[in-house]
């Protein structure tokens, strides 16, 4: 049995859901089908996640919802008339959403978690009508019946590990297959949460886990992934199977083609992972798998970067002999509830490194002074457009003269990274640059990494 998972691109139009209804159809193990909301249907475009948030914030604010609600719907009006459904499932969905308009909710944040999973739970409802009335037996299923139970915040919640266990009960019915909405469980009140963005591929992989089935299928609209993302570079080099841990370090930095969550169910259940592509169906795509099942050609496997952060810097004489000075500043981030991504150091330096939509300018203000207050640094620096890039590859340890090929390389180019982590992960190296460079960056490594 396998897991199929739809993205967003895949299901943006009646023409792309067609071909998705008939890649799960083509395959009798393909018994459960994830489905995410409809995505951009062109460049400049909007998800209709991206809508729901607006409605959302309509919502709040108490203004009139119509005009956004009418644009959510006909994006589900498109799809159900090319497939000439003329019932009323549409109407449904329209009063669906009215309805949640009135309910109440325990905080703003409940509110807009229920709002954005509506995407998928829209979508999975009419496409599995839709497959039920002119294609095969299918069954929508909500992730209440799978027993998903979530809890932590409502927009990035987390599973409870006890849901796999009734995952793992639940009885697809003989000859049908189920579609399941991605993105979205309840917390244990009944409250509508969502997984962090991008979260139909981690139901996937928790559907993939508590189901045990033989391969989790993750359907997007590329060939395969590549060791660059190809907004980067053309035509970049295909992987053909990549780690786990491999993925997990890539999808953290920037490869959004599978999320870095979503990678932790395969890895406990041990299931494969096949990336491929609607528009493509026959190209073999991309595998994710353990460790042991994955030859490797290349010392880097992928280069990733990641825009999205910021960094404080502080210097002071000293600083690593004063006992307790890093737990002073974690009480800090504590305190402003901000989390932090890394924390390289030196003997009289250190560097926190945040991701930017986790830190908003307010909490900087505060943190800053009392940071400025409790360590008194010589100097305490904020770097606004700080990007990471991580070069990822299980042969990476064994390749010694690799981090100083890479540094030459870029000093060629005329880019001094800000900083480089190497050990923490054996299969890694990081390395911060100003975000200015960070393409060029990319494509100095890439190149080198071609050579033989
Ligand atoms: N290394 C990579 N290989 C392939 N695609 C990548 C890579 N890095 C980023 N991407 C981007 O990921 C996109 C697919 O992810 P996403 O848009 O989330 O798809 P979906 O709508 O199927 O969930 C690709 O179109 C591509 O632009
Ligand atoms: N629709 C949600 C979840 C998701 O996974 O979407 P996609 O499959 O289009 O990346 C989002 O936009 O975040």
């Amino acid at each position: 049995m396998k897991v199929i998972k739809f993205g967003g691109s895949s299901l943006a139009t009646g023409e792309q859901v067609a071909k998705a209804i008939n890649i799960i159809i083509a395959d009798p193990e393909r018994r459960i089908a994830v489905l995410s909301a409809p995505g951009k249907r062109f460049k400049g475009d909007t998800k209709v996640t991206d809508l729901l948030v607006k409605l959302a914030a309509t919502v709040q604010s108490e203004q009139d919802t119509a005009p956004i609600r009418n644009e959510i719907i006909a994006r589900y009006q498109e799809i159900a008339d090319y497939f000439h459904i003329t019932d009323d499932t549409v109407a449904h969905l329209n009063q669906h959403l009215i309805d949640l308009e009135t309910a109440s909710y325990p905080t703003t944040e409940h509110l807009y978690a229920a709002f954005m999973a509506q995407g998928e739970n829209m979508n999975s409802q009419l496409i599995s009508h839709i497959m039920n009335e002119q294609f095969a037996p299918t069954q929508f299923v909500d992730p209440k019946e799978l027993g998903m139970v979530v809890a932590g915040a409502p927009r990035a919640s987390e599973l409870v590990e006890s849901s796999y266990a009734s995952i793992a009960k639940f009885q697809i019915p003989d000859g049908k297959r189920i579609v399941v909405p991605g993105f979205f469980a309840y917390d244990k009140d009944g409250n509508l949460a969502t997984f962090a963005r991008g979260g139909s591929d981690i139901t996937g992989s928790i559907l993939a886990r508590g189901f045990h089935v033989d391969l989790y299928e993750n359907f997007t609209d590329v060939s395969a992934i590549y060791a660059v993302d190809p907004h980067i570079i053309d035509h970049p080099r295909a992987i053909n199977t990549l780690t786990y841990r491999e993925m997990r370090e890539l999808s953290y930095s920037g490869f959004s083609v599978f999320n870095d969550e979503a990678i932790i169910p395969v890895i406990q259940g041990g299931i494969r992972v096949n990336v491929k592509n609607t528009n493509d169906p026959e190209a073999r795509g991309t595998f994710i798998a353990p460790t042991k099942d994955v030859r490797h050609h290349h010392s880097i496997t992928g280069i990733a970067v990641n825009n999205g952060f910021k960094a404080l810097y502080l210097h002071r004489y000293l600083l690593n002999k004063e006992v307790g000075l890093t737990l002073k500043i974690l009480q800090i981030l504590y305190k402003y509830n901000v989390s932090y991504e890394h924390m390289p150091s030196g003997i009289d330096d250190l560097t926190i490194i945040f991701a930017k939509d986790q830190i908003n300018n307010s909490q900087v203000d505060a943190m800053t002074s009392e940071i400025q207050e409790a360590i008194n640094p010589d100097q305490l620096e904020w770097f606004d457009d700080f990007a990471i890039l991580m070069i990822v590859g299980e042969g990476l340890y064994t390749k010694h003269d690799l981090i100083s090929k890479v540094l030459t390389r870029l000093a060629d180019a005329g880019i001094a990274p800000t900083m480089i982590n190497q050990g923490a992960s054996r299969i890694s190296t990081m390395i911060g640059v100003a975000s200015e460079s960070a393409e060029t960056a990319v494509r100095v490594i890439y190149k080198l990494s071609s050579e033989k």
